[in-house]
């Protein structure tokens, strides 16, 4: 494993000049605003950001997500103009995970009536360290049946679990009991995403992928924020599972600060103008 790791990160520094490798990044973002303060008028005006974007950064393609609480998804469905950006919205008692598993289907069913088509969810991680694995699989199960043809993004809040054989274990069942993404971590909890997590999860893919031929995303999530670490994983990708997982169908990166860098860097490749990018 860290062979692997080390030599992804060494490679990776190839790619800090590669514009168009920066803008395939910015174009794998899932957005988030995940604060207690958010109200429907500052997600509004985060949702004008991003409808604005082309008009202040025309080379630069659009995020793949924007991500929120589900009481806000009705405010995405009816301010977001952008084409081809997904309305992800966090789910299921988000981010512990500890409620009733009735109560996680029913916000994640009103998620996807106001507009959701993509759901991140946590897995009842207490419950899985206990080995309680049915009642971890068959709760993803049930609440992915409310979900129409939402996209459903689980969580393992990797951070938590204590070796690299549960965050194993933790993926494979996620992906048995349907989810279309594994993703690493919440955000609100340390540690969060980690090129250790990654690798195992990345190798639950390709393993799944060699036995079924069906294609899993993957989704490092939390504490990610410069260009450097977005292109560890962006390489970690390429290394373990291919040149076809590098796309936003397949590869997500949740961050709440990754965005601003991204820009700073790619307009300074652009336009020459070495200048902090404030934009989000
Ligand atoms: O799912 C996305 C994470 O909550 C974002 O975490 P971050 O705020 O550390 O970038």
């Amino acid at each position: 494993m860290k062979e692997v790791i080390d030599n992804s990160i060494n490679t990776s520094k190839n790619e800090l000049d590669n514009k168009e490798v920066l803008k395939l990044l910015f174009n794998c973002i899932d957005l988030t605003s995940l604060y207690t303060e958010d109200s429907s008028d500052s997600i509004r005006d985060f949702v004008d950001k991003v409808n604005d974007l082309p008009k202040h950064f025309n080379y630069v393609p659009q995020v793949a997500a924007m991500c929120v609480y589900p009481v806000f998804a009705p405010v995405l469905k009816g301010a977001l103009k952008a084409e081809g950006v997904n309305i992800a919205v966090v789910s299921a008692g988000f981010p512990s995970s500890q409620t009733f598993t009735d109560v996680k289907k029913l916000e994640t069913q009103r998620a996807v009536d106001f507009g959701a088509n993509e759901i991140d969810i946590v897995i009842s991680v207490g419950e899985f360290q206990e080995g309680n694995y049915e009642f971890v699989g068959e709760e993803i199960h049930q609440i992915k049946s409310v979900m129409k043809d939402a996209h459903l993004k689980v969580i393992l809040e990797s951070g938590t679990l204590k070796d690299m054989e549960e965050i194993w274990l933790a993926s494979m069942l996620s992906i048995e009991s349907g989810a279309d993404f594994i993703k690493t971590s919440t955000g609100k909890q340390q540690p969060a995403a980690t090129f250790e997590a990654a690798y195992v999860m990345l190798n639950a893919i390709k393993h799944h992928h060699e036995k079924t031929g069906k294609k899993i995303g993957f989704k490092p999530a939390g504490g990610i924020s410069t260009p450097e670490d977005a292109l560890i994983y962006y390489q970690l990708v390429k290394d373990i599972l291919g040149e076809e997982w590098l796309n936003n169908k397949l590869f997500r990166i949740g961050a709440s600060r990754l965005a601003n860098n991204l820009l700073t860097k790619i307009q300074e490749l652009e336009t020459g103008k070495q200048e902090e990018v404030k934009y989000f």
